[in-house]
C-alpha cells in the first residue's frame, strides 16, 4: 500500500480536508478498520456503524453531511472508495499472473483444479466460494467475489506472503457491483452461461452482458478462454476481436474427446493427449479442458499437466462420492442446467434407482424452482424436496413452486436430516442416492440463523447406522 495523506487523497478528488495523517487502509466494514484507516460507509445500513469506526480512531467518508469530527460527506461514495482505493492500492495486479473465472456453473471446480496444478509452478491464491486459500492461510468465504475492499486486503495479504498468481471466481453480482474495480486479469476463462440470479438481473440479457463486461477487466494482451460448446458464449467472439482461446467437444483449440466415465472418476483425450483423474462427472472433463486450454497459454508441458491432472484431489460438494454400496454423492447443483449436468453424469453409471434429496434456496432466483423440481423428479425415481438455506422465505411457498412442474414420484421433508435419512432407509444397495444443492456448505439459513450442517457427514453417518443394523 502506498503513504498516502488523507488530505492529498481527498484533496484530489475535490473533498475539502487539511488532515495530513498518512491513510492505514480502507474498508467499507468497520470491523476492519482501525487508527488512521478511512472507514467507507457505502449506504444507509453501514451509516450505523460511523460511530463504531470513530471509536477506532477511523475517519469516515459517507453520503450524508454528519456533524462529527473526522466524518467527510460526499456526494458519490462508491466512486470515492473506488478512487481512494486506486489512489492506495496502485498496481494491484501489477506482477501477479491474475486469473479471473466467471460462468453459471463450474467455477468453483475450474478455479481449484487450476490453483493445484499451477501450484506446482508458483505460490498461488485462490479466491472462491467457499474458500480463500494459498499456502500460508485459508480462511472462509461469504461470497464467491468478495467486496472490493476485502479483494484489495485479500491480495495485499497473499502478496505479503510472497503469492505469485491469483485465481479468482468472478460472480455476475460482483461485475454488476463493481467488486472488481481496479483489478486487472492476464486472462479470463468461461465456463458456460445458462440461468441463475434472475431475481438480481431481472431477464436473462441482463445477467448474460453483465457476464460478457468481465472482458473490460483484462490486462493489455489477455486471453478470453470460451467454451465453445455453448452458443451464448460465442455470441462473445465479436465482442473481444480474436482475443479467444475455445475449447469444447466441438472443433476447437482444445478440443475435449473420447471422455470416459470410469469407477475410479475420468478418463479423456485433449487434442489427442490422454489425461486420467479421480475427480467425479463428465461435467468436470469440460472444467477440465478449460484448466489445460490456460495452462497450455503458460507454457506448460503436456507431461507435466498430465501428472498433475492425474494427482487432483476433487472439490468436495461437487459429486463427491461418500459411500460405494449404495452408491451416494453429495452434489452442489443449484441451476436447472448443473443438475441436467448431474443426472446425465450420474446415469451413466449403472444403477437400478436414483433416489434425489433436493431443495431450492430461498431469496434467491425463484424462478428456477419449477425446472429444478421438474428435473430431479423425472431423472430420479423417488424424489424428495426438502429444505435449502430457506432463509427468510417460507417453505410452504418453495415447496410449491418445485411442485409446479414435478412428477408424481415426489415426496416433502421439511428437515432436510429427515429426507436425507428416510432416502437411506429407501435405498438398495445397487441404488444412487443424490443429496443436491448444498454441496460443501457447513451450515443451514434460516430465518437469518445459521445451523451447522453438512450433507455429507449426514448422509454417511445414516448410511453407517444402517449398515451396522443390516
Ligand atoms: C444484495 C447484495 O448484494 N447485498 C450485499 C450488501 O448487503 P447490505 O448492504 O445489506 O449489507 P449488510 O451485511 O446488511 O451490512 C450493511 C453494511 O454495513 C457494514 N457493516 C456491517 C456490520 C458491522 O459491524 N460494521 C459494518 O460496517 C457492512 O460492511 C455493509 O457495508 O453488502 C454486503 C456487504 O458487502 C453483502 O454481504 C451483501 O450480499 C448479500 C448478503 C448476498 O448474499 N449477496 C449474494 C446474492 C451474492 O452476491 N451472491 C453472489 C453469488 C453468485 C454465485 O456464486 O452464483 C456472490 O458474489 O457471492
Ligand atoms: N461445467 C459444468 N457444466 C455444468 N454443470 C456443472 C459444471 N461444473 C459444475 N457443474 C455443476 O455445478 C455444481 C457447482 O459446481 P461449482 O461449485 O464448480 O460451480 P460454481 O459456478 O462455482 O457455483 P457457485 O456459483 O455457487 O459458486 C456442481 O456440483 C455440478 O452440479
Ligand atoms: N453461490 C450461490 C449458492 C447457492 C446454493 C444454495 N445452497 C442456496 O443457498 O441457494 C448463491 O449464493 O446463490
Amino acid at each position: 500500500m502506498e503513504k498516502i495523506r488523507l488530505n492529498e487523497a481527498l484533496n484530489a478528488m475535490g473533498i475539502a480536508c487539511s488532515d495530513p495523517r498518512v491513510i492505514a487502509g480502507i474498508h467499507d466494514d468497520s470491523r476492519r478498520v482501525g487508527r488512521d484507516w478511512v472507514f467507507v460507509a457505502r449506504n444507509a445500513k453501514a451509516e450505523r456503524y460511523i460511530e463504531d469506526a470513530l471509536v477506532k480512531g477511523a475517519v469516515v467518508v459517507c453520503g450524508h453531511i454528519d456533524p462529527r469530527a473526522d466524518v467527510y460527506a460526499v456526494e458519490d461514495v462508491e466512486q470515492v472508495l473506488r478512487q481512494l482505493i486506486a489512489c492506495c492500492h496502485p498496481g494491484l495486479c501489477e506482477h501477479l499472473l491474475c486469473i479471473g473465472i466467471t460462468g453459471t456453473n463450474g467455477k468453483s471446480s475450474t478455479a481449484y483444479f487450476l490453483y493445484q496444478c499451477l501450484s506446482h509452478e508458483m505460490p498461488c491464491l485462490w479466491i472462491g466460494t467457499h474458500h480463500v486459500l494459498c499456502e500460508a492461510f485459508q480462511e472462509d468465504s461469504v461470497h464467491t467475489t468478495p467486496s472490493l475492499c476485502e479483494l484489495v486486503r485479500l491480495i495485499e495479504k497473499g502478496r505479503d506472503v510472497g503469492i505469485r498468481c491469483v485465481i479468482m471466481e468472478v460472480s455476475s453480482h460482483a461485475i454488476a457491483q463493481k467488486r472488481i474495480a481496479g483489478l486487472a486479469f492476464d486472462h479470463i476463462l468461461y465456463t458456460n452461461i445458462r440461468s441463475d440470479h434472475l431475481d438480481f438481473h431481472h431477464c436473462e440479457a441482463h445477467y448474460r452482458y453483465t457476464k460478457y463486461a468481465l472482458r473490460h477487466y483484462r490486462k493489455a494482451g489477455g486471453r478470453i478462454i470460451v467454451n465453445h460448446d455453448d452458443p451464448r458464449l460465442r455470441a462473445l467472439y465479436p465482442l473481444v476481436e480474436g482475443n479467444c482461446v475455445t475449447y469444447g467437444t466441438r472443433l476447437s483449440h482444445f478440443h475435449l474427446h473420447d471422455v470416459e466415465t470410469v469407477r475410479t472418476g475420468l478418463r479423456f483425450s485433449v487434442n489427442g493427449d490422454r489425461y486420467e483423474t479421480a475427480v467425479c462427472g463428465r461435467f468436470q472433463a469440460m472444467n477440465l479442458t478449460a484448466v489445460i486450454a490456460l495452462c497450455h497459454l503458460l507454457a506448460i508441458p503436456v507431461r507435466r499437466l498430465q501428472a498433475s491432472i492425474r494427482a487432483l484431489v476433487p472439490l468436495d460438494g461437487r459429486m463427491q462420492k461418500v459411500w460405494t454400496r449404495p452408491l451416494a454423492f453429495v452434489d452442489y447443483a443449484h441451476t436447472a442446467s448443473a443438475c441436467l449436468a448431474l443426472y446425465r453424469s450420474v446415469g451413466e453409471i449403472a444403477h437400478r434407482r436414483i433416489i434425489t434429496v433436493i431443495g431450492c434456496g430461498g431469496e434467491r432466483d425463484a424462478g428456477k424452482r419449477a425446472r429444478i423440481g421438474e428435473i430431479a423428479s423425472s431423472c430420479s425415481d423417488l424424489c424428495i424436496f426438502t429444505s435449502d438455506n430457506p432463509r427468510g422465505e417460507a417453505l410452504t411457498d418453495i415447496f410449491a413452486q418445485m411442485r409446479q412442474r414435478a412428477q408424481d414420484n415426489i415426496m416433502i421433508f421439511e428437515e432436510r436430516a429427515h429426507a436425507i435419512k428416510f432416502a437411506v432407509k429407501k435405498s438398495g444397495n445397487d441404488d444412487i442416492i443424490l443429496v443436491v444443492g448444498k454441496g460443501d456448505e457447513k451450515i443451514q439459513l434460516i430465518n437469518g440463523r445459521a445451523y451447522a450442517f453438512d450433507d455429507a457427514a449426514i448422509l454417511c453417518r445414516a448410511l453407517r447406522e444402517k449398515e451396522e443394523r443390516a
